[in-house]
C-alpha cells in the first residue's frame, strides 16, 4: 500500500480519493520542519501547496519519494532540479485556481481604487469620513499587465470591460495571442512608464525575481498602483516601501509576500494602512478553487503512482492527450528498439546513443520518444532507479552522448526510427517501422532486414565463409528450434557478415555453446553470437 503525505490544507474532497484509492494518508498541514524532515522517507507521495519547501535537504532524506503534487500553480518551494535527479515525478494542477486568482486581482484593483477596505475599517472603528475616502474610477486609465498568461490574459478582458486601456509585457508570450486579446506587447519599461495601473502575473524565476524594484518604481507614474497577486518574491518590499514613502507612487494591493506568513516585524508595508492593501495570499483560496486543485492532485497522485504520466508535469516534456495517443506506436517502437539494444549490446559499456527519426514522426515531439529510449537502454543495468524523470541525467552522470536527428526515409515506409549505439568495443546500429500489423525490425547494422519486432532471435556476426548459415541450421534442427525466419548479409564475398534469425523457442546455454564451437572450427571469426528474447 503506498503511503501519500498531504502537508498543506487541501479540500477533504481530495484527501477522499486518495484514501478511496487505498492509499495510506497522513494528512499534517501545518507540521513541524523538524517532524517533517524526520518522516519525510516514509511516504511514496507528497501534496503540498506553497507553504512546504521541499529543497534539497528534504529531497535528499525521501528515499521512496515517487510523485510530489502541488496543489496549485506556483512551484517555486520545489527544488526541481534535485526532484528530477532522485527520478520524483513533479506536477502541478495550474488551471484550478486561475479563476479565483484572476477575480481576486479584480477585487484588488477596485478596493485599491476606492479605498474599500479601508473605509470599511474605518466604519468598524465608528468613523464617517466620506472625504477622506474618496476614490478614483479605473474606467479609462491605462492597466500594464506583467505576465500575460492564464491569469494575466483573464485580468485583461475583464480590465477592458470596465473600459480600462490594457498594455502587457511578456516576452515569452507568442504575439498572435496578444493580438487577440488585443494587448499591445511593449517594452517593460514603456509598460511602466504608462500605467496607471501595474499588475504582476509571473511565475517567479531568476529574472523576474524583485522585477520591480527602486529603478522600477522610480519610472512609473506618481499617480501609479502596484498589484501583486503573483509571487512575493517579483517584488523588492523594501523598494515598495520607499516608493511610497517618497511619494513615487499612490499605493499598492499585495496579496503574496516575500515572507510569509506576515508579521509587523519582517513587513515594512504594515505602517501605510491608508494606501496599501494585504491580503494573506488568498488569491487561490475559494472554495471552488480549492477543490478544483485537490481533486486533481489526488487524481495525479493516485494516477501517477499507477504508473501512469502526469497530465501538467513539470520534469518531463508536457504532451496534451491526443499528441501523446497520436504519438504512442512511435513511444512504443522506440522503446522496443532500445530493449533490443540493450539485450543486445547493454553489457558493453555505452559511450553515445543517437537516434534519428524519419517519416510522420517528425510530426510529434521528440523528447518524449528520446527520453523513452535512454530508459530503455540503460534499465537493465540500472533496474528501477532510472525513470522518465531522471533519464537524461542519469545518461549525463554516466558520460553517455545523445544526438537526436532527423532523417528522410526516401523508401515506401510512412516512418521510421534508427537507433546508433557507439560502445566501448563498438558501434552498433538497428532502425524500426511502425505498420499496421505491428513493429517491424528493418535494419541491423546496415543489413536490410523485415522481421517482427518481438520473439526469439539469434544474431551472428562473422567472417563470410560457406557453411556457416548450414552448421547453424543443423544444431538448432537437432534440438528441435524451428528457425521461423533467417536473413544473412555480408559486405563483400569473405568479408563481415551478419545474420539474424528468428527461432520459435529458446536455445539452452549448451546449445548456443556447441554453435560456438561449430562456427570455431570453421575458423570463422566470430564477433557475436548473442541470443535475444524481446
Ligand atoms: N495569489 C495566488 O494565490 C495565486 C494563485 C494562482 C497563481 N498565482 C501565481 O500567479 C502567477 C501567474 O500564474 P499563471 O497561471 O498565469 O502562469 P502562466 O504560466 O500561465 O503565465 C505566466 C506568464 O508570465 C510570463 N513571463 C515569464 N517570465 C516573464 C518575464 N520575465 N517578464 C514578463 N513576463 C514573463 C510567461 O511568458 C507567461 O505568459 C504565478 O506566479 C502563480 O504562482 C498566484
Ligand atoms: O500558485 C498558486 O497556486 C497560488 O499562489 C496559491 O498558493 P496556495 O496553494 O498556497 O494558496
Amino acid at each position: 500500500m503506498y503511503k501519500v503525505l498531504v502537508s498543506d490544507n487541501i479540500a477533504q474532497k481530495g484527501i477522499d480519493i486518495l484514501k478511496e484509492a487505498g492509499m495510506e494518508v497522513d494528512f499534517k498541514p501545518g507540521q513541524s520542519r523538524e517532524e517533517f524532515l524526520e518522516t519525510i522517507a516514509e511516504y511514496d507521495g507528497i501534496i503540498v501547496r506553497s507553504m512546504t519547501l521541499l529543497d534539497a535537504e528534504a529531497l535528499n532524506k525521501a528515499k521512496k519519494l515517487k510523485v510530489i503534487g502541488r496543489a496549485g500553480t506556483g512551484y517555486d518551494n520545489i527544488d526541481l532540479d534535485e526532484a528530477t535527479k532522485h527520478g520524483i515525478f513533479v506536477f502541478n494542477t495550474p488551471t484550478g485556481n486561475t479563476i479565483s486568482a484572476v477575480e481576486h486581482t479584480m477585487g484588488m484593483m477596485l478596493s485599491l481604487s476606492r479605498n474599500i477596505p479601508q473605509a470599511n475599517q474605518a466604519l468598524h472603528n465608528d468613523i464617517w469620513d466620506r472625504k477622506k475616502y474618496m476614490g478614483v474610477e479605473v474606467k479609462g486609465k491605462t492597466l500594464g499587465i506583467i505576465g500575460l498568461g492564464r491569469i494575466g490574459s483573464r485580468v485583461a478582458k475583464r480590465a477592458q470591460s470596465f473600459g480600462m486601456k490594457v498594455i502587457a509585457n511578456d516576452p515569452y508570450l507568442a504575439p498572435q495571442k496578444a493580438e487577440k486579446l488585443n494587448v499591445p506587447l511593449l517594452p517593460f519599461k514603456e509598460v511602466l512608464e504608462k500605467a496607471d495601473y501595474v499588475t504582476l502575473h509571473t511565475p517567479l524565476t531568476d529574472e523576474t525575481y524583485h522585477i520591480l524594484s527602486h529603478k522600477e518604481f522610480a519610472i512609473m507614474k506618481k499617480s501609479a498602483r502596484v498589484i501583486n497577486c503573483a509571487r512575493g518574491q517579483n517584488i523588492d518590499t523594501k523598494a515598495l516601501a520607499e516608493a511610497l514613502e517618497n511619494d513615487k507612487i499612490t499605493g499598492a494591493a499585495i496579496d503574496v509576500h516575500e515572507e510569509e506568513p506576515v508579521k509587523a516585524s519582517n513587513n515594512p508595508l504594515l505602517k501605510f494602512q491608508d494606501r496599501v492593501i494585504m491580503t494573506c495570499h488568498l488569491g487561490g483560496t475559494t472554495t471552488e478553487a480549492m477543490d478544483n486543485v485537490s481533486i486533481t492532485a489526488a487524481e495525479e497522485v493516485v494516477s501517477v503512482l499507477q504508473s501512469n504520466l502526469p497530465e501538467s508535469p513539470l520534469n518531463i516534456p508536457a504532451m496534451d492527450p491526443q499528441e501523446f495517443n497520436q504519438a504512442k506506436p512511435y513511444i512504443n517502437l522506440v522503446t522496443k528498439l532500445g530493449n533490443f539494444m540493450a539485450k543486445w549490446k547493454g553489457h558493453e559499456r555505452i559511450e553515445a546513443v543517437e537516434v534519428e527519426y524519419g517519416g510522420e514522426v517528425n510530426q510529434y515531439n521528440h523528447k518524449p520518444m528520446t527520453l523513452s529510449l535512454v530508459k530503455s537502454i540503460l534499465e537493465p543495468i540500472l533496474d528501477d532507479r532510472i525513470n522518465l524523470v531522471n533519464a537524461m541525467h542519469i545518461a549525463q552522470e554516466r558520460g553517455i552522448s545523445l544526438k537526436e536527428s532527423q532523417i528522410q526515409n526516401k523508401g515506401e515506409l510512412k516512418n521510421i526510427i534508427k537507433i546508433n549505439l557507439k560502445t566501448e568495443v563498438g558501434q552498433y546500429c538497428l532502425a524500426g517501422t511502425h505498420l499496421p500489423i505491428g513493429f517491424r525490425l528493418i535494419e541491423i547494422n546496415g543489413l536490410r532486414i523485415d522481421l517482427d519486432l518481438s520473439g526469439e532471435f539469434i544474431i551472428v556476426s562473422y567472417q563470410d565463409k560457406p557453411g556457416v548459415i548450414g552448421k547453424i541450421g543443423s544444431t538448432l534442427g537437432e534440438e528441435n528450434i524451428n528457425i521461423a525466419n533467417m536473413q544473412v548479409g555480408r559486405q563483400e564475398i569473405g568479408g563481415d557478415a551478419i545474420m539474424m534469425m528468428q527461432i520459435d523457442s529458446k536455445p539452452s546455454k549448451e546449445i548456443m555453446e556447441r554453435i560456438k564451437n561449430h562456427l570455431d572450427e570453421l575458423n570463422t571469426q566470430v564477433k557475436d553470437l548473442s541470443y535475444l528474447e524481446i
